[in-house]
């Protein structure tokens, strides 16, 4: 079967520093696919450079979504053929209320929307997504924005930083929610109990793919081989 992201020898060098370096990843349509990294190893680039943010380009080849060759594509056309993003830092949204984000025309929905990731519509529908809400709650809500969105392609970076605690498992059963809804997950998250609810999962350490199986897996390996060791720089789980 075709992967419905293809990322084949990526590259990419920032300030003279080996950001990526040629990496691969695959990652199959309707699949919840976790990346694991200790910080600093470029989780959050790669899903950059998925999305192509402004400054992001590859120096060195190639990203395919269902079939389609994207990396030269604007962030813009990427969004068009449903590929979305909830960010590791929530965004600010000047004068929009949560209401106008989830963009849903029916009330029901809304309050659904907004009842998974733990929010009462009565409480929220009507406020601004900017400097009087909390970085937690707005995260909670660009959450609730992808089931309302509905991508192909959902990349969660860090979903659950600046959750609290009683939340993380709304935001667990939220990312399910999305993958039933249709959408194929990726899944940047150091946590165990966010990562293990995905179907399969990457390793990321020296700036590649070193491993890629079920989550059990790729973290009992994680945690083992201790990829702190390498600090992301040089890489002795190569050979794994
Ligand atoms: N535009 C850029 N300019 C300079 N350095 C960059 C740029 N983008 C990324 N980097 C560097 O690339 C490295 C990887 O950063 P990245 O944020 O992708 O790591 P991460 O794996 O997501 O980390 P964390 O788990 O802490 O979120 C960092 O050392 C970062 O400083």
């Amino acid at each position: 079967m075709m992967p419905l992201l293809e990322i084949r020898h990526v590259t990419f060098t920032a300030d003279n520093k080996t950001v990526l370096d040629n990496l691969d990843l695959n990652i199959q349509e309707a699949e919840i696919h976790a990346l694991i990294g200790t910080n600093g190893t470029g989780k959050s680039t790669l899903a950059r450079l998925i999305m192509g943010c402004e400054g992001y380009h590859i120096n060195y080849g190639e990203i395919f979504f269902a079939q389609q060759k994207i990396d030269q594509y604007s962030l813009q056309k990427r969004a068009n053929l449903g590929i979305s993003m909830v960010w590791q830092e929530p965004a600010y949204f000047e004068g929009i209320s949560v209401r106008n984000y989830l963009s849903l025309n029916k009330q029901a929905e809304l309050t659904q929307c907004l009842l998974s990731v733990g929010l009462s519509a009565d409480d929220y529908l009507d406020r601004m997504l900017d400097k009087t809400m909390s970085g937690g709650e707005r995260k909670r809500i660009e959450l609730a924005s992808m089931l309302a969105l509905r991508p192909r392609l959902c990349i969660l970076d860090e979903p659950v930083s600046g959750i609290d605690l009683l939340t993380i498992k709304n935001i667990i059963s939220v990312i399910k929610q999305i993958q039933l809804q249709g959408s194929t997950v990726l899944l940047i998250s150091h946590r165990e109990e966010i990562a293990s609810v995905a179907d399969k999962a990457s390793l990321l350490c020296g700036g590649k793919v070193i491993l890629t199986g079920t989550p059990e897996k790729v973290i009992h390996s994680y945690k083992s081989r201790s990829c702190i060791i390498c600090d992301g720089r040089e890489c002795n789980h190569v050979n794994i």
